[in-house]
C-alpha cells in the first residue's frame, strides 16, 4: 500500500513530498511553514528538502520533550510567525511527535484566531492517536494537555516509515494507545495486537494493523469532535494515566506517555472489574501481559493522594466527581462512571501489588 485515505483527510503515504506538495501549492509564496523538533529534524526532514528550498518553506524547531509542551514553546514558534509574515491564509506543517503535533495545532489554532495546519506524524503514537482529531494544546500548571482547543488539521500524512526512526520505549508508547482502541472498540483489534511479534517488528503487516487503529480512532473523531459524548471513550485509561504522567515528571521520574497509559488502563480495569463486571481472569491475564511488556511505575500507599489530587483535575470530570471510562468487556465501552476515593484507592493497591 503506497497511498490509501481512510477518510479525506488522513492519507498513508510512502511519498510524503508529493502529497505534501499539493497541499503546499495551494497556499501563497512567502505563507508557507514548517515547525519540527530535533529528532525529525535530523532524521526525517531530509526527506523534504527540496520541497521545502522549491517552495521557500520557512522552517523552525522547538526542543523536544514534555517539557516543552509549554506556553514558552508557544511564544516562540508565534514570535517566528509573526516576525515572517504569517497571516489567515498561511500554512504550518507539524512534523514531529504527538507533542508537536499537539502544541503545534495549538499554535496554528491561535495565531490571528487560526491559520491552516497539516500534520505528519512521525511516531507511533502520533500516527495513531495525537495527530489525529484536533485536540491541540500544552501541558500548564503541572497538568497534562490543561489549555488547548479542539480544531482539526486540514490533513494528516501518515508515513509509516518514519517509525524506522523511532526507539523500542517510544514504539511501545505508541502501542500502548493501540491497545487501548482495540479494548474500547474493537476485539478483532486487539486479537491481532496481542498476537503481533513486538520482538521482531514487521513493517509491512503493521501498516493494516496502524489502518486498524486509526479508524477506531476517527470513528470517535466524527461522532463527537468536541467530546461531549462517545469521545470520552478515547480517554480510557487517561484519568489515572494522566495522574500517573503528571506525577512521575514532578517527581523527577518521568515516564513516556504511551507507559503512563498502560498503568493507567491497569488501574480502570481494576475499575472495570469492580463497576462494570469486566472478566476477572482477563484482568490477570491482561495485567500479566502489560506488566511484562512494561514493566511498572513504581508507587507506595503515600503517593495516593498526590494521584487522587492529580485525577480531579480530569478534563471528563463533571460536578465535582472523577468521571472515568470503563470497560465491560473487550470493546464494550461505559463512559461516565463515577467511582469513590476508596475504590480508586484500592484500584491503586491492586496496581501497586501487581
Ligand atoms: O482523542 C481523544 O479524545 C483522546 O482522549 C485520546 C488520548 O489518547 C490523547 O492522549 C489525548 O490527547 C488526551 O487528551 P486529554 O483531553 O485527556 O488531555
Amino acid at each position: 500500500m503506497t497511498t490509501s485515505k481512510i477518510h479525506s483527510n488522513i492519507i498513508f503515504s510512502q511519498k510524503v513530498a508529493d502529497e505534501l506538495e499539493k497541499i503546499v501549492k495551494q497556499y501563497p509564496v512567502g505563507k508557507r511553514f514548517l515547525l519540527t523538533e530535533e529528532t525529525p529534524r535530523q532524521l526525517c526532514l531530509p526527506q523534504l528538502e527540496k520541497l521545502i528550498e522549491d517552495y521557500g518553506i520557512q522552517v523552525t524547531s522547538i526542543a523536544g520533550g514534555e517539557t516543552n509542551k509549554s506556553i514558552r514553546s508557544v511564544e516562540k514558534v508565534w514570535e517566528f510567525l509573526s516576525k515572517n509574515g504569517a497571516d489567515r491564509k498561511s500554512l504550518l506543517i507539524n512534523i514531529g511527535g504527538g507533542m508537536l503535533t499537539d502544541l503545534g495545532g495549538f499554535v496554528a489554532s491561535t495565531f490571528k484566531r487560526g491559520m491552516a495546519f497539516v500534520n505528519l506524524p512521525t511516531t507511533l503514537l502520533a500516527q495513531v492517536d495525537a495527530s489525529l482529531g484536533g485536540k491541540t494544546g500544552i501541558n500548564f500548571n503541572g497538568l497534562k494537555n490543561e489549555i488547548g482547543v479542539f480544531n482539526e488539521p486540514d490533513a494528516v500524512i501518515i508515513n509509516t516509515g518514519f517509525l524506522k526512526t523511532i526507539d523500542d520505549q517510544n514504539f511501545l508508547s505508541g502501542y500502548a494507545e493501540m491497545l487501548k482502541h482495540g479494548l474500547i472498540k474493537n476485539p478483532a483489534h486487539w486479537d491481532e495486537l496481542m498476537s503481533y511479534s513486538l520482538e521482531n517488528i514487521d513493517y509491512d503487516a503493521l501498516q493494516e494493523i496502524i489502518a486498524h487503529s486509526v479508524v477506531v480512532k476517527d470513528w470517535h473523531v466524527q461522532n463527537d469532535l468536541t467530546e461531549k459524548n462517545i469521545r470520552k471513550a478515547l480517554n480510557f485509561g487517561h484519568t489515572a494515566g494522566h495522574a500517573f504522567e503528571s506525577y512521575a515528571l514532578h517527581s523527577g521520574r518521568p515516564i513516556l506517555h504511551g507507559y503512563a497509559v498502560v498503568y493507567g488502563m491497569l488501574v480502570e480495569l481494576y475499575l472495570s472489574a469492580k463497576v462494570c463486571g469486566f472478566d476477572q481472569n482477563q484482568l490477570q491475564t491482561i495485567s500479566q501481559w502489560m506488566l511484562k511488556v512494561y514493566g511498572k511505575f513504581d508507587i507506595t500507599p503515600s503517593d495516593y493522594d498526590s494521584l487522587y489530587e492529580l485525577m480531579t483535575h480530569d478534563k471528563k470530570n463533571e460536578g465535582g466527581r472523577i468521571n472515568f471510562t470503563l470497560i465491560s468487556e473487550i470493546g464494550q465501552v461505559a463512559i461516565n462512571q463515577d467511582c469513590s476515593k476508596e475504590l480508586i484507592f484500592e484500584a491503586l493497591d491492586f496496581y501497586r501489588e501487581l
